[in-house]
């Protein structure tokens, strides 16, 4: 299998290479020279694993100063729509999808990337298509239980809601797949699946197609959140990239795809990507991934029904972010809360100033939150201690194959869940919450029917809310909350 991978990743390096992408760049006359080699990589960058931190990713093989820029795909190497729906095809194509014209850009380019997958070896794309990977992590393929395991409201709708757009949109592709005659296997749910968690996790935004762009081998980054918020960086002003927020764009001017190192790095470090602002349920949803120190990660949080009627602010403008700090608009609002009805009046501008009222509301204030928090963390089945034991019972099923009645000091509860999960027949909905969870075990994605049920239980440990919630209380200095 690691031999094939190498295979796989040597013949896209190399097909890469000659279609211009390069990691060589000549800084004083801005050209990419690397056709000519067997490798597009190697100057600034080269693949490499990171176990805990995306599986494979882009390596710095040399120091990289922050700006530098480190890697261009030219135009004509980007995987659109447009690029799809070659010459050969383009009548059929275009005369089936005028028949279809509420699909959306993105089920578009799902249905041409299945069609160029049903081509095999003959497509142009082949080395490309070859080392993608062969399943996702997505809410969209959660199963029931894996969704049910997520615990917090919020998470579960959102999963729901994701299966069920998937579902639909598959429904709404299949005819015109049909038409195009792609064999059985590839109009499935499960290819499409694969197809629309391709284009969530890999594409790039574009500014002709809003379905966006697959970039070859600039699809190796993964992600790092963005460090700071560029509108009040000072030392982004006087950096020589001065217009440059993002740290990935088309640029029109060289017809490319140009990436650009966001920070300085060592040799032998990972090269990160920003994607963009997430939570963790965000990430999970359009990733298939979650951090485990997520600066951007929210715990919602809802008010009293006469709260909401002294602020109008949206309800997603209410949380507590994973440093503990409640938002702007969640403290405003409980400190006017907090004041005597016949004083609000007279407060409303201090509060909705971001300022304290005074330290016998911000007490009153911090312990109506205190006790939201407390509230929210026992609706959860378990506490985060007992999802951590869980994590330890399933590494040691992987890798002693241990029976199930050996759990030891097992609590009860986790036990009967164990036992319980392991009697579900959903061996493939297992693998994926395990992938999921743990991105160190993202390695080997296939598992034993053993553990089946039970990694679902994984879930719970991490998707964001919940570890929002959990992380919020050591800020507030309510460390043991959750064991009372
Ligand atoms: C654009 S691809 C990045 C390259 C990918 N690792 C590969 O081998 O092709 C995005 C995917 O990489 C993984 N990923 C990226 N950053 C990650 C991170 N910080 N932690 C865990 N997984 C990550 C997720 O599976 C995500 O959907």
């Amino acid at each position: 299998m690691e031999e094939e991978e190498e295979e796989n990743l040597q013949s896209i390096l190399q097909w890469a290479a000659a279609l211009g992408i390069s990691d060589s760049i000549n800084n004083n006359n801005n050209s990419a020279s690397s056709s000519s080699s067997s490798s597009c990589l190697g100057r600034s960058l080269s693949v490499s694993h990171f176990p805990e931190a995306g599986g494979r990713g882009l390596a710095a093989t040399r120091a990289i100063r922050k700006g530098e820029l480190i890697l261009r795909v030219p135009k004509s190497a980007l995987m659109t729509t447009h690029s799809l729906i070659t010459k050969h095809q383009k009548q059929v194509l275009s005369s089936a999808l005028g028949k279809y014209p509420l699909l959306s850009s993105t089920q578009i380019l799902s249905i041409v990337l299945l069609n160029e997958l049903d081509k095999g070896r003959s497509s142009c794309w082949y080395p490309y298509l070859k080392q993608m990977p062969r399943s996702y992590d997505l809410l969209a393929s959660f199963g029931q239980f894996e969704i049910e395991a997520l615990q917090i409201d919020d998470a579960i709708w959102t999963a729901q809601k994701a299966v069920q757009k998937g579902k639909m949109e598959w429904e709404e592709a299949k005819p015109l797949m049909s038409e195009l005659n792609i064999k059985p296997q590839l109009i499935t749910f499960k290819a499409w699946l694969w197809a629309s968690a391709t284009i969530s996790s890999r594409t790039m935004h574009i500014p002709w197609d809003t379905a966006g762009c697959l970039c070859p081998v600039g699809d190796f980054f993964n992600y790092a959140p963005p460090e700071e918020d560029p509108w009040n960086s000072t030392e982004e002003i006087f950096d020589s990239n001065v217009d440059r927020l993002i740290d990935a764009g088309y640029d029109e001017a060289v017809a490319s795809y140009c990436f650009y190192a966001k920070r300085h790095y060592r040799e032998g470090d990972q090269v990160l990507l920003s994607y963009g602002t997430y939570t963790n349920l965000e990430l999970l949803e359009h990733y298939g991934f979650l951090l485990q120190e997520n600066p951007n990660d929210k715990a919602f949080m809802s008010l009293e029904p006469e709260m909401y009627s002294l602020c109008s602010w949206p309800k997603e403008s209410l949380y507590i972010s994973q440093d503990g700090k409640p938002s702007f608009a969640l403290l405003s609002t409980i400190r006017l809360w907090a004041t005597p009805v016949v004083q609000r009046r007279s407060v409303k501008h201090i509060a909705f100033s971001g300022h304290q009222i005074s330290s016998e509301n911000e007490v009153a204030v911090m312990e109506w939150l205190a006790n939201r928090c407390q509230v929210l963390l026992s609706s959860f089945s378990t506490s985060i201690e007992e999802d951590t034991l869980m994590l330890r019972i399933i590494e040691k099923i992987q890798d002693f194959d241990v029976p199930t009645s050996d759990y030891g000091e097992t609590p009860s509860v986790l036990r009967n869940e164990i036992c319980s999960f392991l009697e579900r027949p959903s061996c493939h909905t297992a693998s994926v919450a395990l992938c999921v969870l743990s991105s160190s075990l993202r390695a080997s994605t296939v598992r034993q029917p053993l553990t089946c049920g039970i990694v679902c239980q994984k879930v719970r440990t991490l998707p964001s809310s919940m570890g929002s919630a959990r992380d919020l209380i050591s800020p507030l200095g309510l460390e043991r909350i959750q064991d009372q």
